[in-house]
């Protein structure tokens, strides 16, 4: 899993890599500049588009101008926009990058940009290298670049925000960024979605084993991952081996939610699924899914029978006994969801009943009503980190970006998923996955990890067919497309 490292750290990234693969620090921009373009001409941009690119002094700023070089060569119309007042203190690559500007590319001040004479902006004014509070004339920039109204992307970073923290002053507001090697942490805030926009990591060859030797307890997950968190099943295989998971969900007028939960358990892969629901509502579950079967509330119940459980999708609050009951007779981690984790808020003496190893899946306003409320996001994460170490439990941080934070301390963002699953029902179709993981024999880890971001791939091919119409139902009917796309039978 690639390993997210801090912003002071890539200069030693980029010279470890340099030495490794014996290239120059030029050839590592070149290879950076022309990974841009590469992605850069293969969106739907004509030709024709006026391109203006605004540049800095230091490599960020060569970025830019070697981008500058290669998409004038590709045939767009540039015009770079410098971002200092001399040119006697550009790093070694950017003056480099600056000696081999081509006749026809235009070089102008900031101070000259005429919003109306462009189509698109390129931010390559600050990167990873931007120390403190952004100084005044650099917000007189940032705000040059933010009052172009068209499309604007930004080279790694958007310029002002820092890499690593919550920043408190106005940054370029991107409409892409394009960052390279390995997302920056700043990138995977909620707090920054204004300025960081959609999110476009492009590897540029740096070997895995060289992010190894930084120390760092975030990683980002990404599709390469999977493989080998994934099980696999033999010819003999038979329902049993695949899981009892049970569900404890669903309430009056809130059925669906169990409904969808228990669907996605089937889809996801479950042997036998069992609904614990009111008996008054045997038959939504009974017409709605037949494979499923049923428990009612006042039956007795041999929790330990199952060989996972999921609780909380549409549940109601006054099932603070029934959950009780739960953690004192299943002695194996739960999936807690939803209503659960209301219940858990309002009776924060039940966090050391929890069996040890359980996940708990909170979006950001569960997590505020179990927690309280962070001014950032790293406080909200440093929050869960101490949490999960200390109670041994896991937390799925639900949102864009999905941070999967394990009891040993790590912390990991999913890359998977899109906009479109900011819908009703989604998380319930979570929490059936990863319950159903957990009854297939997958530790926490892996499951958490082969839901998350099996969710996600599976969201993100629903909503390429459903768009903004995409409901929870599509995600759970796309899980059979998502394993074929990861190679999991
Ligand atoms: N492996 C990778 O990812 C690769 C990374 N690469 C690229 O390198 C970039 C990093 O380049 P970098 O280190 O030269 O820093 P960069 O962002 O250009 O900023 C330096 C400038 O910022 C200025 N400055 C500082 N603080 C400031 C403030 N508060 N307010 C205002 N200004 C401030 C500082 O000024 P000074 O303090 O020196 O006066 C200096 O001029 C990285 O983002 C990526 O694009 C690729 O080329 C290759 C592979
Ligand atoms: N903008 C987004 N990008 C990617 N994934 C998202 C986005 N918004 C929501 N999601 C995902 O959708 C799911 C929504 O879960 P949740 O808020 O619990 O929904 P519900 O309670 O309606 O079932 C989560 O898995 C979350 O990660
Ligand atoms: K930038």
């Amino acid at each position: 899993m690639l390993r997210i490292i801090k912003g002071s750290e890539v200069a030693t990234l980029d010279e470890l890599t340099v030495v490794h693969q014996r290239i120059s620090s030029f050839e590592l921009m070149e290879r950076a500049a022309l990974s841009f373009v590469n992605w850069f001409t293969n969106q739907a941009m004509s030709k024709s588009s006026r391109v203006a690119i605004f540049f800095g002094p230091g490599n960020n700023g060569g970025d830019g101008l070697a981008i500058g070089r290669l998409l004038h060569k590709h045939g767009y119309s540039i015009h770079l926009f410098s971002c200092f007042e001399s040119n006697s203190g550009l790093s070694s690559d950017c003056q480099k990058n600056f000696e081999l500007i081509p006749f026809g590319v235009l070089n102008s001040s900031w101070k000259e940009f005429q919003k109306e004479d462009f189509d698109c902006v390129i931010d390559s004014f600050l990167g990873v290298g931007i120390r403190g509070e952004l100084r005044h004339q650099a917000k007189n920039i940032v705000s040059k670049i933010n009052s172009f109204p068209g499309k604007k992307i930004a080279v790694d970073l958007p310029s002002g925000l820092p890499a690593d923290t919550s920043c408190l002053w106005e940054c370029v507001q991107a409409d892409i960024t394009v960052t390279f090697a390995f997302p920056k942490l700043s990138l995977l805030f909620p707090e920054h979605a204004k300025y960081s926009g959609e999110m476009v990591v492009l590897d540029i060859g740096i070997p895995d084993s060289i992010y190894e030797q930084f120390n760092s307890y975030f990683f980002f997950l990404r599709e390469i991952d999977l493989c080998a968190f994934h099980k696999t099943f033999h010819r003999f295989s038979h329902k049993g081996d695949f899981g009892k998971v049970l569900l404890v969900a669903g309430s009056k007028g809130k059925m669906g939610a169990a409904m969808l939960a228990t669907k996605s358990a089937l889809r996801t892969g479950s042997g036998l699924v069992t609904c614990l629901v009111p008996e008054d509502e045997r038959c939504s579950i009974h017409s709605s899914v037949p494979e499923a079967m049923a428990v009612f509330y006042d039956s007795e119940i041999n929790f330990s029978a199952y060989d996972s459980i999921g609780i909380g999708p549409g549940l109601g609050l006054d099932k603070l006994v029934l959950l009780e009951r739960v953690f004192d007779n299943f002695p194996y981690p739960v999936v807690l969801d939803a209503d659960a984790l209301t219940i858990l808020a309002r009776n924060p003496y039940l966090f050391a009943k929890i069996p040890k190893g359980s996940i708990l899946t909170p979006h950001l306003g569960e997590f505020e009503r179990l927690f309280g409320n962070f001014e950032s996001h790293i406080d909200r994460l440093k929050f869960a980190q101490d949490f999960c170490v200390s109670h041994q439990l896991n937390l799925v941080l639900k949102g864009a970006n999905t941070v999967i934070c394990l009891s040993d301390g790590r912390q990991i963002f999913n890359s998977s998923g899109c906009r479109h699953m900011a819908t009703a029902g989604v998380g319930d179709v979570l929490t059936g996955m990863l319950t159903s993981f957990l009854g297939q024999g997958y530790s926490p880890e892996a499951a958490m990890i082969c839901g998350v971001f099996q969710h996600g791939l599976a969201g993100e091919l629903a909503g390429m067919e459903k768009v903004r119409s995409m409901i929870a139902s599509d995600l759970i009917d796309q899980i059979p497309a998502s394993f074929k796309k990861l190679g999991v039978e």
